[in-house]
């Protein structure tokens, strides 16, 4: 491997040392911040993805508020415990683990959400906020592949970003974050009705894979000494599997990797959100 290891688990550690100070000083005025998640029906993934971020609140002193409910939970349901998180002035933000069980309305659960205790950014106000260049919490994920990139000194100003899948939480949200003055980089989101996927990708100095499709991102389609990051998640039987082939990081400067890679920087970004959102509810 010639790749540099974007390592996002290395990295989340720093996070949680960070934020374990501005934790502490929080409590210190009487104010710790509290994170909620709710989780509806029994997927392991999900299940898994919760209990780290509750064992990541716990290594940093921030307080966990778990709502888990069962799978067969009505809209009503999960609508009484968004009332119930936005009522209770112990959680400072609060994720709805997401996908939803089918038959619940997801748009309208994440509308329910108070947008100043929307942990994710995916609340629409909070969308908006970015699309307008407006301060608000940034969805976790594209927050974490611009921090991680940051944190190893690649360079984003100028650069040329291919980023692969345009959903919601990761891919549409990622192209706005990258094309903040503030970040400057230059953006192609490639999709389903995408031509030419590896012209694409071949033109990118920095290429964000988070379509879902094991493999799909193969040395051939990396410009030499470009940086890949690898968001793709898939379950298969021998563990996770990305959406990069392990042979990019023959070609790649940087890679970042599943696991160990961008998914520890999500839930980083994640607890990142809730202390200034407490940082910021404390300063009135
Ligand atoms: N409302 C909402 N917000 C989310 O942020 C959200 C969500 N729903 N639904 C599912 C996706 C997925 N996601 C991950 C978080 C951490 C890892 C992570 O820490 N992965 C580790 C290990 C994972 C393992 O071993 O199972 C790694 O890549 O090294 C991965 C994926 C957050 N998501």
């Amino acid at each position: 491997m010639t790749a540099t290891k974007l390592d996002g688990k290395a990295t989340l550690a720093a996070i949680l040392e960070d934020l374990k100070m501005r934790v502490e000083a929080l409590t210190a005025a009487g104010r710790t911040p509290g994170l909620g998640t709710v989780l509806v029906g029994d997927d392991p993934g999900s299940h898994s993805y919760v209990k780290a971020k509750h064992n990541d609140c716990a290594k940093v002193g921030i307080d966990s508020i778990r709502r888990d409910l069962p799978a067969d939970a009505t809209q009503a349901d999960v609508e009484r415990a968004i009332d119930e998180l936005n009522a209770d002035p112990s959680c400072t933000g609060y994720i709805v683990q997401l996908p939803l069980p089918k038959g619940l309305d997801s748009g309208a659960v994440l509308e329910r959400i108070d947008p100043d205790k929307d942990a994710d950014g995916l609340h629409p106000t909070n969308l908006g906020r970015l699309v307008l260049q407006e301060p608000g919490p940034l969805p976790c994920t594209p927050r974490g592949v611009v921090e991680l990139l940051r944190r190893y000194d690649v360079p984003l100003n100028g650069a040329k970003v291919t980023v692969l899948g345009r959903g919601v939480t990761v891919g549409r949200p990622l192209g706005l974050l990258l094309t903040l003055r503030s970040v400057n980089a230059t953006v192609t989101l490639c999709h389903t009705g995408t031509k030419d996927v590896a012209a694409e990708l071949r033109a990118a100095d920095v290429v964000v894979a988070a379509a879902g499709v094991p493999g799909l991102v193969t040395a051939d389609m990396i410009k030499p000494g470009a940086a890949v990051l690898d968001v793709g998640i898939t379950r298969g039987e021998n563990g996770l599997v990305g959406d990069v082939a392990p042979e990019v990081a023959e070609v790649a400067s940087h890679l970042a990797p599943v696991p160990g890679g961008v998914g520890p920087m999500t839930r980083g970004m994640l607890l990142t959100n809730v202390v200034e959102r407490a940082e910021r509810q404390s300063n009135g």
